[in-house]
């Protein structure tokens, strides 16, 4: 039986009471903390430094599960992995050598995923699907928590699932943008096991009531 994760965004938590905000989702059931590094370059918002994720890291016990929306990305991944970074997802678009990039996050101890946006080709991971332990689909353009989900990102779900089938590894397929409670399973129906949720989570008064929703129709 699938493992599904759940893991929340901190995008939509308050920003002045991030610790408490992060502590709140680990304490309700989140597999994850997301924390979404974004650049004002790469996409249009300015968020979250290596200071700030050091800063969270004690008020947790979750992997601290960190997508980097940065151009140029790789000299920036040694300050993520030193601030406490489990899994580290990097964009095809943001590095010149995407292998290069991979070798250099498992080098430094951390899980390494590849992050696609709703238009990007899957061919990107034609060799390198193997070398990951995470694929991250993107189903909104990147830069901002509360937008809808794109539909014609549940192919490309498919599509991915089945190509880390025929890899036989254990790689997470994480969808990220517009995941709700009422379309969570269609997401899993199409392949993906791990979750991200920003809005539909911190919008919410009670996170574990939320979370359990989540896990609920997941079940079902
Ligand atoms: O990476 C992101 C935006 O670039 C966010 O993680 C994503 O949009 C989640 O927010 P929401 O669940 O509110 O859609």
């Amino acid at each position: 039986m699938t493992q599904f994760k759940i893991s929340p965004s901190i995008l939509s938590a308050d920003f002045a009471r991030l610790g408490e905000e992060v502590r709140a989702v680990d304490e309700a059931g989140a597999d994850y903390i997301h924390i979404d590094v974004m650049d004002n370059h790469f996409v249009p918002n300015l968020t979250i430094g290596p200071l700030v994720a050091a800063a969270i890291k004690p008020h947790t016990q979750k992997p601290l599960d960190v997508h980097l929306m940065i151009s140029p990305v790789d000299s920036i991944i040694p300050d993520f992995a030193k601030a406490g970074a489990d899994i580290i997802t990097v964009h095809p678009e943001a590095t010149l050598h995407l292998d290069r990039t991979i070798q250099l996050i498992h080098s430094l101890g951390c899980k390494a995923g590849v992050s696609l946006n709703p238009a990007t080709p899957l061919n990107v991971l034609d060799y390198v699907l193997e070398n990951l332990d995470l694929v991250l689909v993107m189903s909104v353009n990147p830069g901002f928590g509360g937008q809808s989900f794109i539909e014609y990102t549940l192919r490309k779900i498919e599509a991915i699932r089945k190509r880390i089938e025929a890899t036989g590894k254990a790689i997470e397929l994480e969808v990220d943008g517009g995941v709700k409670v009422d379309n969570v399973r269609r997401v899993a129906d199409a392949g993906a096991d791990v979750f991200v949720a920003g809005s539909a989570i911190y919008n919410t008064p009670d996170y574990a009531a939320t979370i359990a929703a989540f896990r609920k129709a997941l079940a079902g």
